[in-house]
């Protein structure tokens, strides 16, 4: 059986606002395999986004280890940790948020070949990607030019391009009509089952939920207090 792509023990964070102390998580343990999909659902505030952004070392747990293809952070220098996630996003995460985030001042294919060098991958295949994902005619647009659907498809071309292990989507049909959103969701699955990556989606959708392998309902790991 091969080794997951992810995995994620007893995690946990807190944050304190004024006198107000929100957890979420609440000793998170889990899995992803490579070629699986997980669905992250539950209520606002249940911890969706915070979970997404402890898995690419955006934020810091108070508790827990979280390893990536094999690399966990024990006993290592805060300095070193910061460097070591910058380099696991650079080259192996993927992260996809509700907005496409292109740079404005480069076309579509041009978004695409940056984030795929930064990746350290080869020129050349950044045309494909942005035909595989239906925007191939607008390659050469910029930005501001496109829709937010074609934006949409632009960025994960970008995701594909950088071959990475695993994939973050943070709501990533959030801002699209019903019937892009499902055209961007189909491209999503369609290539996520083709390059076998792991996939960890937070979603309020129950409908791109169901079309993942795994459901993690964190709605029951919220606690509220005050402190
Ligand atoms: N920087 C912060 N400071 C204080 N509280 C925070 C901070 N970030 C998140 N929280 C709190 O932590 C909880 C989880 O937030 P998070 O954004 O992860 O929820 P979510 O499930 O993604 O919500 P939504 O579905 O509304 O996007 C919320 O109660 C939120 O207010």
């Amino acid at each position: 059986m091969s080794s997951p792509v992810l995995s994620v023990e007893r995690l946990s964070r807190a944050f304190t606002s004024g006198r107000q102390r929100v957890s979420v998580l609440s000793g998170l343990t889990l899995s992803v395999f490579p070629g699986e999909s997980l669905a992250v659902v539950g209520r606002s505030g249940s911890g969706k986004s915070t979970l997404l952004n402890l898995l690419c070392g955006l934020q810091v747990p108070d508790e827990g280890r979280i390893t990536v293809m094999g690399e966990s952070f024990d006993g290592i220098d805060n300095n070193d940790i910061d460097a070591r996630w910058a380099e696991l996003r650079r080259r192996s995460i993927g992260v996809v948020f509700q907005e496409a985030n292109l740079m404005p001042a480069l076309s579509l294919v041009d978004n695409v070949r940056l984030r795929a060098n930064l990746a350290g991958r080869g020129a050349g295949g950044e045309r494909g990607w942005l035909e595989r994902l239906g925007v191939g005619a607008e390659a050469d647009r910029y930005p501001d030019q496109v829709s937010g659907g074609q934006a949409q498809r632009a960025a994960l071309a970008m995701v594909f391009a950088m071959s990475p292990a695993l994939i973050l989507a943070d709501e990533p049909t959030g801002s699209l009509d019903r019937q892009t959103a499902d055209e961007v969701a189909d491209c999503l699955f369609a290539m996520q089952r083709d390059t076998g990556c792991a996939l960890v989606l937070a979603t309020h959708d129950t409908g791109l939920a169901s079309r993942c392998d795994h459901l993690l309902d964190l709605s029951a790991s919220t606690a509220r207090g005050t402190g």
